[in-house]
């Protein structure tokens, strides 16, 4: 029997902080899991070392399943964005393990592969319209056959999406949060004629994503799919708050525009009712903040049964980890549907070496046993944690609102 040996949790910011769980087994396999949440990073990092850790020491590392069950249901306080990033953490370096005994990539352990790639979509950036479609066209010549468009909006100073670097997008950037002012009609007179530049500029044959980051009312929502309708996009994310599942349906009521959310659930339960009512079309939820590599296995069997496919979200705060374990469980499941890539920057890359590759835009895992990302340790030690935090937004008449 191989026996958890020993855990720690590695903080390192080559640019932007990360959260990584090391288990080392009896054997001396060791496995990698991302524990990052973005903005509350150490309470996940204190959650593993102070109340996770301990409990593990001694377990039969093989047993990923027993583990989850052991750490969900005998916390007695279920769920939650801290607890399922630190179960995930721990399922993700189990499932490295397993792979690298085996000697096989993960994905042949989830049941091999269920096609050649997993097709992703870049996140196209520009302060207008001209500078976004522009940033597009560059994805587009690189290959990437599904782009995210993102511009700023006439008369707002800041955005989500919209960022210095047109490459590089960071939104956590301030050691107490940046207040950014909003307004939705000006937004929502934005988008369209973006949509209408960018299919005269970029052509039908790429696919074409928008984010609107939980920032419209339902019925809001349900106007904006309408008016971009004609665009035939791929996806419109998050198009209101989604704690209330059963909203959802008022935009499904008003609109074809497919429908995705889920970057913020952490459990099956936050995405049920959406599932099973067909209120969405794609699930964005990723092995970090959804319970891990076991847990999302349920949520995408589940969305199956009712046609929803995969979207995982695929921002610069999921480690390199975290993109290696979505992209396993995207080559393997049958029902995936698209994973989104926001690329880290070369100091990110260097600290986690990975086998997973982009070629004609559709990344691949590699064959590398196990997750195939390592971790340089001596590297993140360099790098020492800096407390950033994602914005705030406000209305104009001073009312805080989604960000
Ligand atoms: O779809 C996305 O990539 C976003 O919504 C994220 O950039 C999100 O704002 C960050 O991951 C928050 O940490
Ligand atoms: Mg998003």
């Amino acid at each position: 029997m191989s026996r958890i040996k020993s855990a720690r949790v590695i903080i390192t910011c080559p640019g932007r902080n990360f959260v990584t769980l090391l288990i080392e087994t009896s054997d001396g396999v060791t496995g990698l899991g991302d524990a990052t949440l973005n903005g509350r990073e150490l309470a996940v990092a204190s959650y593993l070392s102070e109340h996770v850790v301990p409990m593990l020491i001694g377990r039969d590392a093989h047993r990923i399943e027993d583990v989850w069950q052991f750490l969900y249901k005998g916390a007695y306080w279920r769920r939650g964005p801290v607890t399922m990033a630190a179960i995930a953490a721990v399922d993700m370096a189990l499932w490295d393990i397993k792979g690298k005994v085996a000697g096989l990539p993960l994905y042949q352990l989830l049941g091999g592969a269920s096609r050649e790639g997993c097709m992703v979509y870049g996140h196209a950036n520009g302060r207008d319209i001209e500078e976004t479609i522009d940033n597009a066209l560059h994805y587009k010549e690189q290959g990437y056959r599904a782009i995210r468009l993102q511009s700023g909006v006439p008369g707002l100073a800041a955005t989500y999406g919209v960022s210095k670097d047109r490459y590089f997008y960071e939104p956590a950037d301030a050691d107490l949060p940046t207040e950014s002012l909003w307004s939705t009609e000006k937004y929502m007179r934005s988008v369209p004629p973006l949509f209408q530049k960018a299919r005269d500029a970029l052509g039908w044959d790429v696919h074409l994503l928008h984010d609107v980051h939980h920032r419209c009312t339902p019925i809001e929502a349900g106007r904006l799919g309408k008016e971009l309708e004609p665009f035939r996009l791929f996806w419109l994310e998050d198009a209101t708050p989604a704690e209330n599942q059963a909203a959802f349906r008022v935009i499904r009521q008003h609109t074809t525009t497919p429908l995705a959310v889920g970057e913020v659930f952490n459990t099956i339960w936050d995405a049920k009712q959406l599932i099973e009512e067909q209120l969405i079309d794609y699930i964005r939820m990723t092995v970090v903040h959804g319970g891990g590599i076991t847990h999302l296995r349920r949520v995408a069997s589940l969305a199956d049964l009712y046609q929803v496919r995969t979207g995982c979200h695929g921002a610069t705060d999921l480690s390199p980890v975290c993109m290696a374990a979505a992209l396993h469980f995207g080559l393997s499941v049958p029902n995936f549907g698209i994973q989104e890539y926001m690329r880290h920057t070369d100091e990110t890359d260097a600290v986690f070496p990975h086998a997973y590759r982009l070629a004609d835009g559709m990344l691949h895992p590699g064959d590398a046993p196990g997750l195939g990302v390592t971790i340089d340790e001596a590297l993140a030690a360099r790098y020492e944690y800096k407390r950033a935090y994602l914005p705030v937004a406000r209305l104009e008449d001073g009312t805080v609102f989604s960000w």
